[in-house]
């Protein structure tokens, strides 16, 4: 049987990953977007609510997770962030799953995944697109951002896979250091390959 080309679309911070996902999914290409789907699970009423509340007391609200509050724990700890992705990533990997089934009779999906390169799933995939900008203009996206600061971007991108090393190993890079009208037209050039590409 046939399946959906699977394309794995992923990026370090600020470099464009969101804003090329939803290019895909303006092309008609169904994407599965694994932070919306934390996001959800996370927030009021989600289902992991409880789970983190038990694992990290005082990190949710009526509201559900205090992301914030949670981030600035998390981050900063390499143990309680593995407790926290040993909670979470599960879950995201079962609703992958059933997006899979889904959209099983689509020729293409992607998943955008911000850690595809971090945590695994690079072989799951069969193509990785990453999304790379200039480091400068990354940073001044980022700083952009209410309540980020240069510490804190500095620590993220320190557990991030650079993005130098996320380019070599990708199948395709797609550029948001120009306008959007030029990585809209990339994107949609980068789909038409990978369609020939999958017919073969
Ligand atoms: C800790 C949480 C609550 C902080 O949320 P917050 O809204 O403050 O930050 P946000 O999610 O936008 O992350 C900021 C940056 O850190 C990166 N990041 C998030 N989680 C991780 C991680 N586990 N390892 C490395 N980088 C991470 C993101 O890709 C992003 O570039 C949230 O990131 C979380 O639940 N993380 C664990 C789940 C996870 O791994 N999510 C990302 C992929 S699905
Ligand atoms: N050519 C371009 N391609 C993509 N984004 C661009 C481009 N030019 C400017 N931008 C802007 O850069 C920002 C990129 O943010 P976006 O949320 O897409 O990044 P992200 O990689 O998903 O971030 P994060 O990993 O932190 O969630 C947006 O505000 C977008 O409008």
């Amino acid at each position: 049987m046939t399946r959906p080309l699977i394309v794995g679309l992923t990026g370090s911070i600020g470099m464009g990953k969101s804003t090329v996902a939803a290019m895909f999914e303006r092309a008609g290409v169904p994407v599965f977007d694994a932070d919306r789907e934390v996001r959800a699970m996370q927030g009021p009423g989600g289902e992991l609510v409880d789970a983190i509340e038990r694992e990290f007391p005082g990190s949710t609200d009526a509201e559900g997770v205090l992301r914030d509050r949670l981030g600035q724990q998390v981050f900063a700890d390499p143990q309680a962030l593995a407790r926290l992705e040993g909670i979470v990533h599960p879950a995201v990997a079962e609703k992958r799953g059933a997006f899979l089934i889904e959209h099983a009779g689509q020729d293409m999906v992607v998943f955008d995944i911000p850690l595809l390169f971090e945590k695994g799933g690079s072989e799951a995939v069969d193509a990785v697109v990453v999304v790379s900008a200039p480091a400068e203009v990354q940073r001044q996206r980022v700083l952009a951002r209410p309540g980020m600061t240069p510490e804190k971007f500095a620590h993220i991108l320190s557990i991030q896979v650079p993005d130098i090393e996320k380019r070599e190993r990708a199948d395709h890079v797609i550029d948001t250091g120009t306008s959007i009208a030029e990585t809209e037209r990339a994107v949609r050039a980068l789909i038409e390959k990978l369609r020939q590409e999958k017919r073969g």
